[in-house]
């Protein structure tokens, strides 16, 4: 079978725990080998526990991963198929493996020799993985340098987890987000205000994701301190979503990061335009994208 036509059911009988891939902000995630043939020919897979205790979840459930199996894009990571475990009603999502893990850690790790081109050249893929998203009207509402998994040192993909959003595990409902990450700080006004999310708050967020990448995705310059240092860091949860959108509505914006290229930063500050109409597209962007990577070429 050609690795589109890979079944979808693993039987778990076939997959072999390797090791934990660490508790991302996706849950905790292991590295499997489906080895069918029990010749260690199998292919390595990330697999990811699932319980869903109540029916009405198993709805939300299937219509998840029939979105999730409907997209096909190098940019996006690959839903590979579900383990039913025998007897238990929890269930395994069956995902493709990148083996670089999260942005976050492969720029950690890499920084001090990744070049403005290949940052360029990531920037591209998420973007063509966003256009992609939108023309199957799919809203992210997560696009986040923690979302962004890291295939080669030449590709990385958008990694949504959804499925892992909607699931609650047995016993409560959890956000699918790094130990602390609150997600407000990657929000359009709209969303904070509104909660309202579209193709164009998609675009704010890629803004973000932006500022993330060529900041190094250090911890000391993330959107979240570098917000929060504006607003004041002590105001407590619920404030702090009203306190960050009247920041915004004066105009206030992340800064440019420390050798940040003109152009680049000016690509965030039109995706984070107040008024989502005057966002560009992720096909403006992709242009823009382009324009970059010549200076970057000259
Ligand atoms: C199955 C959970 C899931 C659910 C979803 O909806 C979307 C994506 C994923 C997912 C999450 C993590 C990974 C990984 C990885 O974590 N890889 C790695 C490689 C190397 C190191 C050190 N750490 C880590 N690879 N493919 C992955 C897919």
């Amino acid at each position: 079978l050609s690795k589109q036509q890979q079944q979808e059911v693993y039987e778990e009988r076939h997959l072999k725990f390797i090791s934990s891939l660490g508790k991302g902000n996706f849950g905790r995630v292991d590295l499997c080998r489906y080895d069918p043939l029990g010749d260690n020919t199998g292919e390595m897979v990330a697999v990811k526990q699932l319980q869903s205790s109540k029916q009405s979840n198993m709805a939300d459930f299937q219509r998840e991963i029939q979105t999730i199996s409907s997209l096909h894009c190098d940019y996006i990571v690959k839903y590979r198929g579900i383990c039913y475990s025998a007897g238990r009603l929890s269930m395994r999502l069956v995902m493709e493996f990148l083996p670089f893990g999260s942005l976050i850690s492969y720029m950690e790790k890499y920084k001090h020799i990744i070049t403005t081109r290949r940052m360029l050249l990531f920037t591209s893929q998420i973007c063509k993985g966003m256009e992609y998203l939108q023309h199957m009207r799919y809203v992210h509402r997560d696009l986040a340098a923690r979302n962004i998994l890291v295939s080669s040192d030449t590709l990385v993909k958008i990694a949504d987890f959804g499925l892992t959003k909607i699931v609650p595990l047995d016993k409560e409902y959890y956000r699918v987000t790094q130990s602390g990450e609150s997600p407000i700080f990657w929000y359009a006004p709209e969303s904070l205000s509104e909660y309202k999310f579209s193709h164009k708050s998609d675009v704010w967020s890629f803004g973000v994701l932006l500022h993330e990448l060529f900041s190094y995705c250090e911890l000391s310059r993330n959107p979240k301190r570098l917000s929060l240092h504006r607003i004041g860091g002590d105001i407590q949860s619920a404030m702090m979503t009203v306190h960050l959108f009247n920041v915004l509505k004066e105009n206030w914006r992340l800064p440019a990061p420390a050798l940040c290229p003109p152009k680049v930063y000016s690509m965030m500050m039109q995706c984070w335009a107040f008024n989502s109409e005057d966002r560009p597209t992720f096909s403006i962007l992709q242009d823009l994208i382009e324009s970059s990577l010549q200076d970057e070429r000259e």
